[in-house]
Order: structure tokens, then C-alpha cells, then sequence
């Protein structure tokens, strides 16, 4: 029977129509994932159906009558549940009372709260203490606590947005039996992923959004990876060649195209005659400890290479990598930056703290009230003396937003409405454009569709072709299949294996790292 019907549905912002007629049904008990490039309208879609925003026309019906939400407690009450893509929980709560927030039961104390929510959070697989508070908890469970949070009302049609961008292949799994579970209870499920091979393995049938309508609406079992991946772009895609390392000789000091030329913030194309990477070590690092977390790691990274490290949460890699960051005490027996001997732990003048990249919101240090122009460049327009470098560095601006796609009308929209993949597009290029040497990168391609995924590669390709080493922290098989050269699975506090990605199909790739992720 059917759940939700929608018919027609438009909506825009100002002159941007992002959805021009959406229709589309969800039953009883089935699992439908929706995909589309960032920018394509999944999250105002999703918005539309929690009530945070109002359509501008279309109808829907939910179990047969109309449905128009007022607001979220009115959505919930007439049965919809929205697990928001960029969930932010106030830090102050603890998980019970995260749990029952803006329900009937708000404001009970937490004894009795604790054992309704202890269920509520077995039903999604979270295995944390209601005690704990939110802002102890890492960023990437929020998504489950809120989806606890939907089920603690009988709510019969639950929207995920994203749920599962920063989850672990094994998380996933368990996010999927909790999926599965819903559906098993009559609920409709409404899957918004970019991981497309995971997504695929859930759902019953897939809605492709693109260009404000509903491209295409298929049988799950139809559809392969790459097919849903050209689906979603509306052009044929072909998976990235694995990365054949190279790197540029150190270019000259100075611009050698002059003030005047446009700063696009993505580095030009290397044009010099690669040499091997491995002629140059960029980074090595011999029996690094981290007390009870981690026990003799060993890193060699090369000049121009990028090096994987993935693990179980317990497994010290989110360790490893903070201790090379410089925010966790660390010791080694030998540590050299190109050959030059610095030291772990607290900063003084040889303290190794390798710059990090962060896919959070938090972490961008953008103010989402700003233009992109302003953020991509810093500037103040208006503020500047010399026309010729005011024109230079706006087409620098439209040039790298041309380039990443994003879905944006003007250079003067502010950062915060751009959708969360094309907001994550942008602060990595400019956080690249300054990012030089050896830096750590977390998760670059989370939360982003197959083309900007490829963007991302090519923005890597480009760094490491002029000598930028980089060390990719990721959950995704496919992030770290796709963007690295090596990459090491982490166990235990230390790294148990080591898979070279280079020469081989991206998709073996992954599947090898799947394979001794699990197994590790
Ligand atoms: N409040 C808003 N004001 C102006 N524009 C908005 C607003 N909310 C969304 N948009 C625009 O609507 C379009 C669709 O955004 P939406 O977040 O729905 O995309 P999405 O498909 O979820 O993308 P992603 O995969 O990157 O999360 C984007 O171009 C975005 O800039």
C-alpha cells in the first residue's frame, strides 16, 4: 500500500528552481534511495517532507490523506522523521535527552529516560551510554542518535540524509539491518546516500533526481554502481585511473604568470616532465607509540604520494593521525621532514604538526553568512585600490566555481545556501590552494557525488604533481581506493597490512580494502 505520494512538487529560491516536478511515491515497508549530484535538491526535497520548508506547489499524501507540514513537531506528529544531513545536537544534552528532544516526553528526568532510550538506541545499533553527553560523543554518531530520535514516535516514513557518509563499511552493514528492520515494522524508508555501491545493497528501488525532476525510478536490482553513477550525472562515467605517482621539480619562487593573472584557487595543471616520487622522502616515521593506543607504527611517504589509513574506531588510526597533527602526545624513535629530524608531542620549534583538513561544518572556518566570493578570496570588494587585481581575482573566483560545478546563480551568494557538498567542494580547494608540503586529509570526498568526487582526485593529482605529500585518513573504501596510492589498514594500534592501489582497477581496490578492513 502506498505510504507517501508525491505529485508536481516545485520549489525555489529566488531565481534558483531547484525542484520543478517532483513526483514520486514511497510504500509501506519499502526502501527507496534518492540520489542526484550535490546541489540537485535531495536535502530540500528532504526538508519539504520534515516540514522545514514549504513547497511552492505539488501536492502529497501520507497513508492517504493530504499532507502539508506546518513545522518538524507537526511532520513528526503526522508520522515523518528527518535525519538531517548537517545535524547539529546542542552539546550540552545528554544522549537521553537528546533522544527525546521536542517529544512528549521532553523534560523527564533522566532516570526516566535512561531505560526507554537504552531501547531505543539498541534499535539502531548505538552502543553508548544515555548518560553520556552529546558533546563527548564524535560528530559522525549524531546521525544515529537522531535517527533513534525519529523512532521514538510512531512515525511511519523515515528520511536518512546522509546517515551513512562517515560511517565505517561495517557501521554501514549495521546501519542497513536497522533500514531493514524499519521496513520489516511497515515503515517507509527514504535513503539519501552518495555511496552508491553501499546504497545499492538496502534499497528496493532507487529515484534519481536530476535537474529538478525524477530522471529515473528503477528496481534496485536493475541497476549496477556505474550505471546508477551515470544515472545521477545524466552523462556516462568512468571510474578514475588508478594514480600513477608523480611528481613536478620544485617550481621557482614567484608567480610566473604575473599579479595580475586569475588566482583560480585550484593549482594549474603540472606541466613539467614527471619524475618518480620515490626519489624523495617526504616524511618518515619509525616506531611512532601513542600510550595504550598506539605500538610501533612505521610511515615512509614520498614526496608527490598519497598513503591511506583506515580502521576500526579502535584501532588507533584516528591516533595516529592526531598525533602526526600534533593534537595528541606522541613519541618515536626516529622522525624526519625531508630528511630533517623534528620531534612529537608539545610544539616547540622541531614539533611536527602537519596541517589537517576536516569535512565539518565547524571545521571550515568559514562564516556561512559570507559571500563565496568573499570566501574563496578573503577580500573586500569595493576595499580594493587596483581595479585590474579586483577583476583578476573575481574570474579567479568564477573560475574555480565553474570548474568544481557548483550550483550556485552568483558569486555573491553566501556560503552557508550552498548545498552541504558544494559548501565542502569549495572550503577544501581553498584550503588546498594554501596547502603545501605534507598535510593530513580527512574523508576530502565525503558527502560528495561521483563528478566531484573525480574533482577531488584531480585537485590531489595536481597538488602531488607539484610535490605535496598527503596522508588520507577515510572510512569510504572508495574515497581511499580512488585517491591514494597505498593504503594501510590500522589494527590494533598499528598497521597491520599494507594494500598498494596503484596499477589496479579502483573497484578491485576497494574490495581488497573491504576485505581486510573486515577481516582486521
Ligand atoms: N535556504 C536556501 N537559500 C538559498 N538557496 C538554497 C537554500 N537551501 C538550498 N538552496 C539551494 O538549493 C539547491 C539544492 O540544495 P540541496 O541542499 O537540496 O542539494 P542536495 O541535493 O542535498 O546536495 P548535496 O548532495 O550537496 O547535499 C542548492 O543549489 C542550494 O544552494
Amino acid at each position: 500500500m502506498t505510504l507517501l505520494q508525491v505529485q508536481g512538487l516545485t520549489k525555489s529560491f529566488g531565481a534558483r528552481r531547484v525542484l520543478r516536478d517532483v513526483s514520486f511515491s514511497v510504500g509501506e515497508g519499502e526502501i527507496v534511495g534518492l540520489v542526484g549530484t550535490n546541489g540537485a535538491g535531495k536535502s530540500t526535497l528532504g526538508d519539504v517532507l520534515a516540514g522545514i520548508t514549504a513547497a511552492d506547489g505539488g501536492t502529497m499524501t501520507l497513508m492517504g490523506h493530504p499532507y502539508a507540514p506546518l513545522s518538524v513537531e507537526d511532520a513528526r506528529h503526522l508520522g515523518v522523521g528527518v535525519v538531517q544531513q548537517l545535524v547539529r545536537i546542542d552539546p550540552g544534552l545528554t544522549v537521553a535527552q537528546a533522544v527525546f528532544r521536542g517529544t512528549a516526553q521532553a523534560g523527564r528526568p533522566q532516570a526516566e529516560l535512561r531505560p526507554q532510550a537504552q531501547v531505543l538506541l539498541a534499535e539502531v545499533a548505538l552502543d553508548v551510554d544515555p548518560d553520556t553527553l552529546i558533546g563527548d560523543l564524535p560528530h559522525f554518531v549524531h546521525g544515529l542518535v537522531e535517527t533513534a530520535r525519529v523512532l521514538a514516535e510512531d512515525t511511519r516514513l523515515v528520511v536518512l540524509d546522509e546517515v551513512s557518509a562517515a560511517l565505517l563499511p561495517l557501521e554501514v552493514s549495521r546501519l542497513h539491518a536497522v533500514t531493514g528492520r524499519l521496513s520489516r515494522q511497515g515503515r517507509g524508508v527514504l535513503y539519501i546516500s552518495h555511496r552508491l555501491p553501499e546504497m545499492l545493497e538496502v534499497v528496493d528501488r532507487v529515484l534519481v533526481l536530476r535537474e529538478g525532476r525524477i530522471a529515473l525510478d528503477s528496481a534496485s536490482a536493475d541497476l549496477d554502481p556505474v550505471r546508477l553513477a551515470a544515472e545521477t550525472v545524466g552523462a556516462p562515467v568512468t571510474l578514475p585511473p588508478p594514480r600513477v605517482a608523480s611528481v613536478a621539480p620544485p617550481a621557482p619562487q614567484g608567480s610566473p604568470a604575473g599579479d595580475d593573472a586569475p588566482q583560480e584557487l585550484v593549482p594549474a595543471r603540472a606541466t613539467a616532465r614527471p619524475l618518480p616520487a620515490q626519489d624523495e622522502v617526504a616524511l618518515q616515521v619509525r616506531n611512532l607509540r601513542v600510550p595504550g593506543r598506539v605500538e610501533g607504527v612505521d610511515l615512509l611517504l614520498h614526496r608527490g604520494e598519497v598513503i591511506g589509513l583506515t580502521g576500526h574506531r579502535s584501532s588507533g588510526v584516528a591516533e595516529i593521525a592526531d598525533a602526526l597533527t600534533g593534537e595528541l602526545p606522541a613519541v618515536t624513535d626516529e622522525l624526519l621532514l625531508h630528511g630533517e629530524p623534528r620531534s612529537l608531542g608539545p610544539a616547540d620549534d622541531r614539533g611536527l604538526r602537519l596541517p589537517a583538513y576536516h569535512p565539518d561544518e565547524d571545521a571550515y572556518g568559514v562564516d556561512p553568512g559570507e559571500t563565496i566570493a568573499r570566501t574563496l578570496t578573503q577580500e573586500a570588494w569595493g576595499a580594493l585600490t587596483d581595479i585590474r587585481k579586483e577583476i583578476a581575482s573575481l574570474r579567479g573566483v568564477i573560475r574555480t566555481v565553474h570548474r568544481l560545478d557548483v550550483k550556485t546563480l552568483s558569486i555573491s551568494t553566501v556560503f552557508g545556501a550552498l548545498s552541504g557538498g558544494d559548501q565542502h567542494k569549495l572550503a577544501l580547494a581553498r584550503w588546498m590552494a594554501s596547502a603545501h608540503d605534507v598535510v593530513v586529509l580527512h574523508e576530502p570526498t565525503r558527502g560528495l557525488d561521483v563528478r566531484a568526487r573525480m574533482q577531488v582526485r584531480q585537485l590531489l593529482d595536481e597538488a602531488t604533481a607539484h610535490g605535496t605529500s598527503v596522508v588520507v585518513v577515510s572510512v569510504d573504501p572508495d574515497e581511499l581506493a580512488e585517491c591514494c596510492d597505498r593504503v594501510g589498514i590500522v589494527s590494533g594500534g598499528r598497521v597491520a597490512r599494507w594494500i598498494d592501489t596503484r596499477e589496479l582497477a579502483v573497484d578491485a581496490v576497494r574490495d581488497r580494502i573491504v576485505e581486510a578492513a573486515t577481516a582486521a
